[in-house]
């Protein structure tokens, strides 16, 4: 028996010798990757590429299967296409590429096009929205997963038919107020955010991201308290002769920022009553001087470093917080030009931040945590569960096979998947729905990818084209390059005769064209530098639509009255929202004829009743409110 039979099997012929002729991406060999590659190499896909920018560590090892420790250092995407070469039953071919796959000149748009499909197994929203926008401009479908801790999710998105990554608002991580870091903390994760995002920023960090850092600066809408702004600019400069002893090389450095900062700070925030009415005050600190000694003085102390679970003592804090500095120093002196940034993997910039955040709580009576603990909080850690990611790369590989085995894609037939460890909601999902009307990325624009030789093609000659394919109209266009570029409208058309080059388009740009007039919807071509006559995408452009916002139960009282206040014509598109949530509840072609002017979108003139039970109730039917107009694009 063939290897293939049981894959025939379960597929059919047909379906499996369609996933056969299957070239897809994987982005992403961490934690869901080393999970995924083995499910989809052994789904019977004829060739996958993988894509990772990192390489691999020893903390990825309790959880990243493929990585052996012999592995540290190497490339990700190349180890992890080795590992599994040992049971590539399928002869699938795996293709391994090292880079960031936001990076346009490696990854350009020509490179994308060979793939049917892509998975994401990826750990952060930058590249996550990159790899979205890049699968709708392709129109491809992308398989969305990710996990956190014990919960985990499997979104497969159809470009414009279903929801893409963006549709939904991310929830952004938690932050604080600037003076609760600054002056008032009260939890231990204050003083965590203060060392990590305050402290050390200033002392090391470089990056412009550091000088920009928003806890360096204090206004007024922080604090309205005068004398708090004043204490709180003083500590800035105050750091700064710090940094400046550090870049020295100043070997009593240690000393003096433990006086600076933990006495002589907080002896300043003391006066400023106003702070401490209803609030505990913090008391400077003291420690055993001659216990710090003899702790420097013994070798042995160096143990307490990798002592991680267990909560150090003020001294032994103190005597962390001199060697981490005494550690930074070191590297500083050996090449200033390697950047000290945070990383929860960097022992020495672990230990300076878990030090001084131990100090900062020890200070304000906050409790202090161990080591460990603090690691968790500063890299934002919810400890990543082998189990969930694999559970997670089965649902996602399911996903996608399922969208390559049927013809055309019919969004109900898919559904999103998520798992937890909630009694009787281990696994749940939901279907799919169609695109959020607001989502600015799949919904206020159609996307598409333009071919055309950057060098020679004017402005003016993308206007024509453009006018003449989709419909828009010269003197109500405006073409705006990247986010901001403004190159032409109606009152500025100076720059029709220069090339798109000129005008800083680069392969790979994106353009966006704009109707003025707002009757079509705005469209975003994505330039892809070729010579030869210029391609535009073969995009059918919606005509901006109606929409009618009723009250629930409202829907089949819709009449012709109704639809004059709203100035529809006979043809138009008609959505009607649900006020509650904004879901949709209806689609329907206007009709001006009839007497009750609806007709619904499968054609037989009538409300689909089985989709209304599920939203509105049918006994309110007196009881809607005015329709409203709201342009639409559909
Ligand atoms: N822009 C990007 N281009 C390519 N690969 C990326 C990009 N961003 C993240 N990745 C990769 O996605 C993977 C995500 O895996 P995972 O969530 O397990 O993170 P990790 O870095 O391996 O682990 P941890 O963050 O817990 O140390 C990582 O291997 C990371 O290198
Ligand atoms: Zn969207």
């Amino acid at each position: 028996m063939g290897r293939e039979t049981y894959l025939k099997k379960i597929y059919g012929e047909e379906a499996y010798k369609n996933l056969k002729s299957k070239t897809i991406l994987m982005v992403g060999a961490g934690g869901i990757g080393c999970e995924l590659i083995k499910d989809l190499m052994l789904s019977g896909y004829s060739s996958i590429h993988i894509v990772d920018l990192d390489t691999i560590t020893l903390s990825n090892l309790n959880r990243q299967f493929l990585f052996r420790q012999k592995d540290i250092d190497q490339s990700k995407s190349k180890t992890i296409c080795e590992a599994v070469q040992s049971f590539n039953y399928f002869d699938c071919k795996l293709t391994s590429q090292h880079g960031n796959i936001m990076d346009t000149k490696q990854f350009p748009i020509s490179w994308w096009r060979q793939f049917d499909m892509i998975y994401n197994a990826l750990d952060n929203l930058e590249a996550r929205r990159f790899v979205n926008q890049m699968c709708l401009f392709l129109g491809k479908p992308l398989i969305e997963s990710g996990t956190t801790g014990y919960q985990g999710q499997v979104q497969p998105i159809f470009p414009y038919l279903s929801e893409c990554f963006e549709c939904q608002a991310k929830v952004t991580p938690k932050t604080f107020p600037v003076c609760t870091i600054r002056s008032t903390p009260s939890q231990p994760v204050h003083c965590i955010t203060w060392a990590k995002d305050f402290l050390f920023v200033q002392l090391f960090d470089d990056s412009t991201a550091a000088t920009g850092s928003e806890l360096s600066h204090v206004t007024n809408q922080d604090s309205q308290d005068n004398d708090e702004l004043e204490t709180l600019k003083k500590e800035l400069s105050e750091l700064q002769g710090l940094r400046n002893l550090f870049e020295s090389g100043n070997k009593e450095l240690a000393s003096i920022l433990v006086e600076d900062i933990f006495v002589k700070d907080i002896a300043r925030l003391l006066r400023i009553d106003a702070l401490w009415k209803l609030r505990a005050k913090p008391i400077p600190l003291e420690y055993n001087k001659e216990d710090l000694e003899k702790l420097l003085m013994d070798n042995k102390s160096l143990e307490i470093l990798s002592n991680d679970t267990q909560m150090w003592s003020v001294v032994e804090n103190v005597y962390v917080l001199y060697k981490s500095l005494q550690a930074l120093q070191d590297r500083y002196k050996v090449d200033p030009k390697i950047p000290i940034s945070f990383d929860k993997d960097d022992e020495d910039t672990l230990n300076f931040v878990v030090s001084s955040a131990n100090l900062r709580s020890h200070v304000f009576g906050i409790e202090i945590k161990s080591k460990f603990d603090i690691k968790q909080i500063a890299g934002n850690i919810i400890p990543a569960i082998a189990t969930t990611n694999s559970i997670i790369s089965g649902f996602s590989s399911l996903a996608g096979i399922r969208a390559q085995i049927g013809d055309k894609i019919d969004i109900s037939k898919h559904l999103t998947t998520y798992i937890s460890i909630k009694p009787n909601k281990y696994i749940t999902s939901a279907s799919l729905v169609p695109p959020n009307h607001k989502c600015a990325s799949c919904s206020l624009v159609r996307k598409g990818i333009a071919r055309c030789s950057i060098g020679t093609t004017k402005l003016s000659q993308l206007l024509q084209l453009v006018c003449k394919r989709y419909g828009y109209v010269e003197d109500a266009t405006s073409i705006i390059i990247g986010k901001s570029k403004l190159v032409y409208d109606m009152d500025f058309d100076d720059n029709l005769e220069t090339s798109l080059e000129d005008l800083g388009v680069f392969n790979g740009q994106v353009i966006l064209i704009q109707d003025d007039d707002d009757n079509l919807e705005n469209l975003e071509l994505l330039i892809e530098d070729k010579k030869g006559e210029a391609i535009l995408p073969n995009i059918q452009l919606r005509k901006k639509t109606t929409i009618i916002t009723a009250e629930p139960g409202g829907l089949n009282d819709i009449n012709d009255d109704h639809l004059k206040t709203v100035e529809s014509e006979n043809g138009d598109t008609m959505i009607v929202i649900d006020e509650d949530d904004e879901s949709e509840i209806e689609e329907m072609t206007i009709d001006t004829d009839g007497v009750h002017a609806i007709s619904s979108k499968n054609g037989d003139g009538k409300v689909d009743e089985s989709f209304l039970d599920d939203v509105i109730e049918i006994e309110d039917l007196d009881d809607y409110g005015p329709a409203t107009k709201k342009q639409r694009l559909h």
